[in-house]
């Protein structure tokens, strides 16, 4: 896959364009974040994905987001394990139609089908996603139950009440307002049904008032194309805002869970072995110029993120289920 590197939807010579264009938003506005002007975040999110889509694959698969280890599974099984407790939280019977929220490209999607026996569609704002998504679905043989929609999900292409159940998995993390987002959910959900999100949040560890832990924050939301980190107690108050009932919520990285970093930590020597790959690669001139400084912000913002398990100030997976009711 290492020489199949490209930009995503970017052509190769608009590579170092696109991240410079990236880390840029990074270095300017208040506290140095121009990601907090929110009509522009929308966009970024989709310049990030061209950037990273291709190395996540490489290097972590088809899933974009943690899960905890389970002793004496694979890496593979438990990502698949984390996928399907979101769908079991629904209550939902084959064949209910399921939206998935920032699908990426698809291994989530892809999973949940297979287990429930749901018609998935997913929405991502980016399109080279899309491609990839519905490619992966036809080889595994899913894509009559998984459907990939490009879209924005502050702004849904979907008819009120035309889903029986929801989920996003890592994703509504990139909303700048999650009001907005939780909101196109309440109003596409018919009523009766589920809503679960895994949601990357501080925790009650965090003090923002410890230079160490907002450095830590910042440099996930950097490596990461968030424009900024909540705190866990705003999850439920948003949910409930919007008008859904809240059923359950809890950080699912908590004992005795076993830690979701630890596979980020055991890769290290991995991530330098791939810098060197991509290295030459774009030496050689077949991966495009700019990969390297991306493959470079990841490497950092892989270090944030361990950090930021090891603290326990952050974790990716703060789970809150919901209901729009009758
Ligand atoms: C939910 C989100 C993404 C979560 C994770 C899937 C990704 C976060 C950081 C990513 C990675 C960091 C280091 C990379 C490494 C340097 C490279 O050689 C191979 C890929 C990485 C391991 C990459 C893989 C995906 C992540 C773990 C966010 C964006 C909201
Ligand atoms: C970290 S990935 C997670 C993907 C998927 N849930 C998974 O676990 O594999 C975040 C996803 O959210 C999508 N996303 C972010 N902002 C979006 C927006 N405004 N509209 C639609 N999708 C968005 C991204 O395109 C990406 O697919």
């Amino acid at each position: 896959m290492a020489v199949q590197l490209s930009g995503g939807s970017l052509p190769k010579e608009k590579v170092q364009e696109g991240y410079d264009r990236y880390s840029s938003f990074f270095e300017r506005g208040p506290n140095g974040n121009e990601m907090d002007s929110s009509d522009k975040v929308p966009a970024l999110v989709d310049t990030f994905y061209d950037l990273v889509t291709d190395i996540y694959e490489w290097g972590w698969g088809q899933s974009f987001h943690f899960s905890p280890r389970i002793p004496g599974k694979s890496n593979r099984d438990a990502t698949r394990i984390h996928e399907e407790m979101a769908v079991n939280l629904l209550n939902v019977e084959p064949g209910a139609r399921v939206l998935d929220v920032g699908c990426g490209v698809g291994g989530p999607m892809r999973a949940i089908a297979a287990h429930s026996g749901a018609n998935v569609v997913g929405i991502t704002i980016n399109e080279y996603q899309v491609e990839r998504a519905r490619a992966h679905n036809k080889k595994a043989g899913l894509d009559s139950m998984c459907e990939v929609v490009c879209g924005n999900f502050l702004k849904m292409p979907f008819d009120d009440n035309s889903f029986e159940g929801a989920y996003s998995i890592e994703a509504t993390c990139h909303a700048p307002k999650l009001e907005e987002v939780y909101g196109e959910i309440f109003r596409v959900l018919k009523p009766g049904s589920f809503y679960v999100s895994y949601e990357w949040v501080t925790t009650e560890l965090y003090n923002s008032d410890d230079p160490e832990h907002v450095e830590i924050v910042r440099g996930i939301e950097r490596g990461d194309a968030l424009p900024g980190l909540r705190s866990y107690k705003d999850i439920a108050k948003i949910a409930t805002k919007v008008g859904f009932e809240v059923i359950k919520e809890s950080n699912l990285a908590k004992p005795p869970a076993e830690p979701w970093w630890t596979r980020l930590k055991m890769g290290r020597i991995a991530y330098w072995r791939n810098h060197v790959v991509v290295t030459i690669l774009s030496w050689l001139g077949i991966a495009p110029k700019g990969v390297v400084d991306v493959h470079g912000m990841l490497l950092v913002t892989a270090d944030y993120l361990a950090k930021g398990g090891d603290t326990g100030i952050f974790t990716p997976m703060h789970m809150i289920l919901c209901r729009k009711p009758e």
